[in-house]
């Protein structure tokens, strides 16, 4: 791949991808607990960045300030050169950006197919005809074509998190964003799914992954940032940052913090 002389980014055409997702000086409390510290972040038009760091780190907070579920207490949020940062999230959702949830959480009565309808009429603002064949083709894209009519209630795990991504897709976004998708997966399962990641991500759309499963980021990352206690601490090309002192501290549970706080 072609990279630009000035800011490393992807070239297309002998053009430069640009940044679509910049976020500057961002901070966010809950209370006495500061969450996201400062955190300064460039997602590019063809980026898939991994984000991982320790239980608490802010990890799932920073996808609630991007996404407009929660807003910052202060920082700046551009996506595509827009100021977003005081849009609200359904606003968000309509320029291309897309959350999956930790914790899936679809409409359990209606069938698969009726949870995907309404992303694509909702938050993609297609017609019904258009948004109805675009669904049929997440389902396939998905592996949840053969349960496009159960009702969402039923599905096992592995169903319920490509659920989770397909409801996302249906959006149409330009960046998507993945928390925690691999949990509790088998192998063969968590295979699949990456597949899936890097043929979405083929396809054009940004992808930021928030997982603790690393072997699965890894096969899809180009690029991995650490976050603990709200801070960016690393980031950088995913295997030299796993290998550095920093992360490997991090997960051995010795860093300033714990030292602190022992
Ligand atoms: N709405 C909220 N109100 C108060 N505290 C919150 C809220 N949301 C998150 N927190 C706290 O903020 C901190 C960061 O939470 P967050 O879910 O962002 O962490 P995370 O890195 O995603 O963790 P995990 O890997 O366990 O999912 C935690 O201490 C959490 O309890």
């Amino acid at each position: 791949m072609l990279l630009c002389a000035e800011c490393g980014r992807s070239v297309l055409g002998g053009t430069c991808v640009g940044e679509l997702l910049q976020i500057a000086g961002v901070n966010k409390s809950f209370g006495a607990v500061k969450v996201a510290d400062n955190v300064d972040l460039a997602v590019g038009q063809t980026d898939a960045l991994g984000i991982i760091g320790p239980n608490g780190a802010g990890k799932s907070t920073l996808f609630g300030l991007v996404s407009g579920s929660l807003r910052p207490d202060a920082g700046t949020i551009l996506y595509d050169g827009q100021d977003i940062t005081g849009l609200d999230a359904a606003g968000r959702c309509r320029l291309g950006i897309a959350r999956s949830f930790q914790v899936p959480h679809p409409f359990v009565g209606m069938s698969v197919f009726e949870n995907l309808l309404v992303g694509a009429i909702f938050g993609g603002g297609e017609s019904e005809r258009d948004a109805m064949r675009r669904c049929g083709e997440i389902l396939d894209r998905t592996g949840l074509a053969s349960k496009a009519n159960l009702p969402a209630g039923s599905l096992r795990l592995l169903d319920r998190k490509r659920l989770e991504m397909a409801r996302a897709l249906a959006t149409r976004p330009r960046l998507l964003l993945l928390d925690e998708i691999a949990g509790g997966l088998t192998e063969e399962e968590c295979h699949q799914l990456v597949a899936t990641v890097r043929e979405v991500h083929a396809s054009g759309v940004a992808i930021v992954w928030i997982e603790h499963v690393v072997h699965a980021l890894l096969a899809v990352v180009d690029r991995l940032v650490v976050l603990n206690y709200g801070r960016k601490v690393a980031e950088g090309e995913p295997r030299e940052v796993m290998a550095s002192d920093m992360v490997q501290q991090i997960y051995m549970g010795m860093d300033d913090h714990a030292d602190a706080a022992a």
